[in-house]
């Protein structure tokens, strides 16, 4: 839904409770933006004097519009969700692309509610040369929902600004994040409410000499990617959004974390859920970076953050490093390349799982897709082979990856799949697209010189691998 902001109309995106009698409802406020958006440096740097001539400033002109319109046309949007929220409910502050507003506020059933663990799991306190960080405060097991909350302040990364043909890339960075720096503090100085206010500026800072500004420093160090708010724009594209929370942002890094957050947008909330089990008063962590890959480049990737990471896994890379390199190159096992392939045998895929997963446990990388990913693969392959009993205790471990954010997940959760395949006696079996296809397969004497019938098999399998819309992996066949 469109709405130019000269015609000032009204948003009905979200009809209007009683709530908002009581609320007080900021203004939407939107800026035009200048031209150009580029990534900014890390580490610190010698700009040399320059001067910013008349002309390349980002014109910051603010319209005020009614808090529930949604987004102008070519314009950043200053809003606080959810519009019209009490004072004692949660919010956040908002700087966003047009567009993004409405992705929230047209959801049907937003803002729901945040749901809290029933007992708090997790403190707040200081861990040697780390600062601050989060710690669990009872016993964990893996699932368990550890905090919800919604960000203090979601903004884009950076922003588009114009600048003199004459100015050095250097030049260009520096002005661009003191350009950035002035957005953010309409935000942050202006819109934000006081306690949050207090408590962002409170968050650690690791960009104090680099150029950045106080906001945009950190923004930088705190800042966790927030996909779903520009559904047309690449999920780690730069031109995606950042979110800041109070708690969240206090999780130091480790390359096997014991935690991840999922956002939830109903909600507009993250909730953190415990990876696997952990002990009273352990440290709670969470990757700020790719984990599958080398110890050498997480610790390039780490550079911004200023620290080197000390997890075991850096420490004694050498095996480490061999096994994240194998989880991550060969990926789950595709089920659908194996369901009509008879000269594999049929617990090929089950053994293939079991090996992976205790490479990936033995890595603590159970917050990786991967994880999900290779039991999702060893319940299908169960469901193939006619197994119920077998796919519903993989089905219970993955009712456990409540952290998972994949599509196919989404898919499961939207038909509530997963409840229904824990009971092996349920209906859901028999109904299942995958339900007995390796054992009542009709391939099994496929010849490869039989193009017709090769190709029809071809076209089951990725009908089978991209059912209910979603695009699963399914490689290539023999
Ligand atoms: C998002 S903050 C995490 C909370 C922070 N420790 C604090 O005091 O608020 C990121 C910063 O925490 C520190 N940090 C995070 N993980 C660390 C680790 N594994 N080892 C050392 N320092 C770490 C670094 O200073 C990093 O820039």
């Amino acid at each position: 839904m469109k709405r130019g902001f000269l015609n000032g109309s009204k948003a009905k995106a979200r009809p209007l409770g009683p709530a908002l009698a009581a609320a007080t409802v900021l203004p939407s406020l939107v800026i035009a933006p200048g031209t150009k958006a580029e990534k900014f440096p890390i580490g610190k740097r010698n700009v040399g004097e320059y001067h910013v001539p008349e002309g390349y400033s980002q014109p910051m002109r603010y319209v005020e519009r009614d808090a529930r319109a949604g987004s102008v046309p070519n314009a950043m949007t200053y809003t606080t969700l959810p519009v019209g929220a009490r004072e004692d409910e949660p919010v956040t502050e908002c700087f966003f692309y047009p567009g993004s507003k409405e992705v929230v506020m047209n959801l049907p059933g937003f803002p729901k509610p945040l749901v809290h663990p029933a007992t708090p799991a997790f403190r707040l306190s200081s861990t040697p040369g780390k600062g601050l960080g989060l710690f669990s405060a009872r016993a964990l097991k893996q699932g368990d929902h550890i905090l919800a909350e919604r960000p203090l302040f979601v903004t884009v990364r950076g922003i588009p600004v114009s600048y003199p043909p004459s100015f050095t890339r250097e030049q260009y960075h520096q002005h661009a994040m003191n350009e950035f720096e002035r957005c953010l503090e309409f935000s942050v100085k202006q819109r934000m409410r006081s306690e949050d206010r207090e408590a962002f500026m409170a968050l650690k800072n690791s960009h104090k000499e680099d150029g950045s500004g106080p906001i945009v420093g950190i923004v930088r160090t705190n800042g966790m990617r927030l996909p779903g708010l520009r559904p047309d724009v690449d999920e780690d594209s730069e031109f995606q959004y950042t979110a800041i929370c109070k708690d969240i942002s206090r999780l130091n890094h480790s390359c096997s974390p014991n935690t991840q957050p999922r956002f939830d947008m109903l909600s507009f909330s993250y909730n953190l859920f415990a990876v696997r089990d952990i002990a009273k008063g352990e440290e709670l962590t969470f990757q700020y970076t790719d984990i599958t890959c080398s110890a050498a480049k997480r610790n390039e990737a780490l550079k911004p953050y200023d620290f080197v990471c000390t997890c075991s896994a850096c420490k004694d890379p050498v095996a480490s490093d061999a096994r994240r390199m194998k989880i991550d190159k060969f990926g789950a096992p595709s089920v659908y390349m194996w369901l009509f392939d008879h000269r594999r045998p049929d617990d090929w895929i089950l053994m293939e799982c079991r090996e992976r997963l205790a490479s990936i446990v033995r890595e603590g990388l159970e917050a990786v897709g991967e994880y999900s990913r290779t039991l999702t693969s060893a319940m299908e392959a169960c469901i193939a082979l006619g197994d119920a009993q077998g796919a519903s205790e993989w089905a219970a471990k993955l009712m456990k990856v409540k952290w998972d954010e994949s599509k196919e997940r989404e898919a499961l959760d939207a038909k509530l799949e997963l409840e229904a395949l824990l009971d092996p006696a349920s209906l859901a079996y028999p109904a299942h697209a995958m339900w007995r296809k390796r054992v009542d397969s009709p391939y099994k004497d496929t010849r490869r010189t039989d193009p017709m019938r090769m190709m029809k098999m071809m076209q089951e399998v990725g009908a089978l691998a991209n059912r209910d819309g979603v695009a699963r992996p399914w490689g290539m066949l023999f």
